[in-house]
């Protein structure tokens, strides 16, 4: 016997006429013509949150919260279905649970199925899974960011052409040609130039239309919509299951009771338990019959909320109740007579062809980069604030710098000011800039859309031009200013120096970013790091005096081999400098006279400079670790 056809006599007598009848269509078929159109049924389904009280003392204090309590449903083949409830009441876990999309710290007891698979069995390309929160890369248009999101979802094998065609189907529909071409912002902006919530809500739910999901999931899709918004939202909704046999299942907050009749399906779940689940417009009988009656003209799903909010008291009799009632019992029976499918040929889990991981690389990366040349506030407001420094610098030296002994000082001084400026502020920076990228990322990264190393790699493939213009434009200014005396090669390797203190600083804030975890713990490690890093550059202490146990911080302190790098660089070729006047001042008579004063040796020039690209690539390579190792483990905070 078919019981998905059965069931859909009980849930969907009274859902609206184009919608009901493809629902029979669809469940008489038994999913024969329409082999993705499966029931999702549930049992025994309890779900506990792992809660470490302490993270030093792990294991002894880890107490279990139960966000669900042993419930079971049955959703037909092709329903849209309404979950509601109190804030707080387990229906973003039920739905979680259900798309295979609980976080790693959740447990969960019993069965969750999609016909007759675990819902484990189905990869995230199955699902479309809108969350409550929406997340942006928000320097991107609508239409970039559909494009980049169907780039790294969609099938390799599809055309260009085909993508193009899926993006502007999406717009389309859901209306969004007028916005296409708006950047989506961050939600914190003025909304004249950025998307409104409700716009933002609506690409939202476009991202998860792309790949065309037999299921889509989602948590309250009509939330800060207006009514013709959200009803048009619905009515897409009702268009994907009439039309293409989809499953559909959101949760909404206060709907009009226009709205909750368009669902064929209303689930109602307080304090981690079923309080109804049935056709929407026989909720308002069951809670009659429980001695609850809605007063006339008012809103039924405000009178659902408010008794399934009122007290403990009440919920547990209306989920008592409800155990006992017709409509669990329907429910039960469906599951247990529950239909054995084919699943060998089911296209749901047929060999889905992901981007090949240089492709997801190359958009990401592409994004990022976009992302740093229109958000203002991560680079470029840093570049101005450089060419501002550097030109203030520049003043403090003008026409200091002479090859006399009072020069000497002056020379060295623009050195150290080459360096301080490369090696704090961008360490500083990436290190406050990183976790800022981590809400996305984790996103994204559970929705298997690319991996850590994608990420991680294309981090820092966009952060190379900043890497590169930042330095030149900084020395160029304050070497012009200061009135350097060099050639073109002295310049040349001076600001291939340079770019490297700061590419090794930047390095170094992921590495420590990474090791640590958090932004406020890597600082506090941070800081005292550099300081020693900064004293034993040779300018603040001597380094023969320098006790043995700091020699091989001295070896990696890149602010000294830059610092030594320069000085070679610029002293090496001075065969004369000028002694002063006065017999008291020491006379440095020539350029190797001022290397011996620091105790640096012309050799050193080029094994520092490769030093530095082995620090870059060592640090960078210590962070890449452990960044994979924490997304891996879901420690990413
Ligand atoms: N990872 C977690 N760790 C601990 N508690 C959690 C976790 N996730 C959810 N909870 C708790 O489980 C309960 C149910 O959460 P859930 O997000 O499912 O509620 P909800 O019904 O969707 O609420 P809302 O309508 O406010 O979004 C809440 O009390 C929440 O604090």
């Amino acid at each position: 016997m078919n019981l998905a056809s059965t069931y859909s006599v009980f849930f969907n007598t009274d859902a609206p006429d184009d919608h009901n009848s493809s629902l029979h269509l669809c469940t008489n078929n038994g999913g024969e013509n329409n082999e993705n159109c499966l029931p999702i049924y549930w049992e025994n389904l309890s779900v506990h949150a792992m809660i470490k009280k302490d993270r030093w003392l792990r294991s002894s204090i880890t107490t279990r919260k139960l966000l669900l309590n042993k419930v079971e449903g049955y959703i037909p083949p092709c329903s849209l279905v309404a979950i509601m409830g109190p804030s707080g009441a387990g229906k973003s876990t039920l739905m979680a649970a259900l798309a295979n999309k609980l976080p790693a710290q959740i447990e969960l007891e019993g069965r969750a199925k999609i016909g007759s698979l675990s819902v484990r069995n189905f990869e995230s390309h199955n699902f479309g899974y809108m969350y409550q929160h929406d997340l942006f890369c928000g320097s991107l248009t609508v239409k970039e960011h559909l494009h980049f999101m169907a780039k790294l979802k969609l099938d390799r094998r599809t055309t260009d052409k085909n993508l193009k065609a899926r993006v502007s189907a999406v717009i389309e529909e859901l209306g969004l040609g007028q916005c296409a071409n708006t950047r989506i912002g961050t939600g914190g902006e003025n909304g004249k130039t950025t998307l409104s919530g409700g716009e933002r809500k609506i690409v939202s739910f476009a991202t998860e239309l792309l790949t065309d999901p037999s299921f889509l999931f989602c948590d309250e899709p009509t939330t800060g919509l207006d009514s013709y918004s959200a009803q048009k939202v619905i009515k897409v909704m009702q268009r994907l299951v009439s039309d293409e046999r989809k499953t559909v299942i959101c949760i909404i907050h206060q709907p009009s009771t226009e709205l909750l009749n368009a669902f064929n399906q209303l689930i109602l779940v307080a304090d981690g338990r079923i309080a109804y689940s049935g056709p929407p417009n026989k909720a308002i009988s069951f809670f009659e019959s429980v001695g609850y009656r809605c007063p006339d003209n008012y809103n039924s799903a405000d009178f659902i909320m408010k008794i399934l909010s009122d007290s403990n008291e009440s919920v547990n009799i209306v989920c008592d109740e409800f155990a006992a009632s017709k409509h669990a019992e329907i429910v039960k029976n469906a599951i247990t007579n529950e239909i054995y499918f084919d699943t060998s040929s089911l296209s749901v889990l047929r060999n889905h062809l992901s981007p090949f991981w240089p492709v997801k690389l190359y958009h990401l990366t592409g994004r990022y980069f976009l992302e740093k040349v229109r958000n203002p506030t991560i680079d470029i407001h840093r570049f101005l604030q450089k060419v501002g420094i550097a030109i203030m610098v520049g003043l403090c030296y003008l026409g200091t710098v002479q090859q006399t002994q009072v020069g000497i000082q002056s020379v060295q001084g623009v050195f150290f000011m080459l360096i301080t400026e490369n090696f704090f502020t961008p360490m500083y920076s990436v290190m406050n800039q990183l976790p800022t990228q981590l809400p996305l990322f984790r996103r994204e990264y559970t929705s298997s859309l690319y991996d850590a190393p994608a990420f991680y790699i294309a981090n820092i493939l966009s952060f190379i031009p900043t890497l590169i213009i930042e330095p030149t434009v900084y020395t160029t200014i304050v070497y012009c200013m200061a009135g350097m005396q060099t050639d073109l090669y002295g310049y040349f390797l001076t600001v291939i120096i340079t770019i490297l203190v700061m590419a090794v600083s930047t390095s170094c804030g992921y590495m420590f970013n990474n090791i640590f975890g958090s932004l406020s713990l890597a600082l506090t490690f941070v800081q005292p790091f550099d300081n020693v890093i900064m004293i034993l550059s040779g300018i603040f202490v001597n380094l023969r005096s320098v006790p043995w146990f700091l020699h091989w911080i001295v070896k990696i302190s890149w602010f000294e081999l830059g610092f030594e790098a320069l000085t070679i660089l610029h002293w090496q070729n001075v065969t004369y400098i000028a002694c002063s006047e006065d017999p008291d001042v020491p006379c440095l008579m020539d350029g190797s006279e001022v290397l011996d004063k620091y105790e640096f040796k012309v050799a050193n020039l080029m094994p520092h400079i490769y030093t530095m690209i082995w620090l870059y690539v060592g640090f960078h390579a210590v962070s890449f670790v452990c960044f994979v190792t924490r997304a891996r483990l879901n420690k990413l905070s």
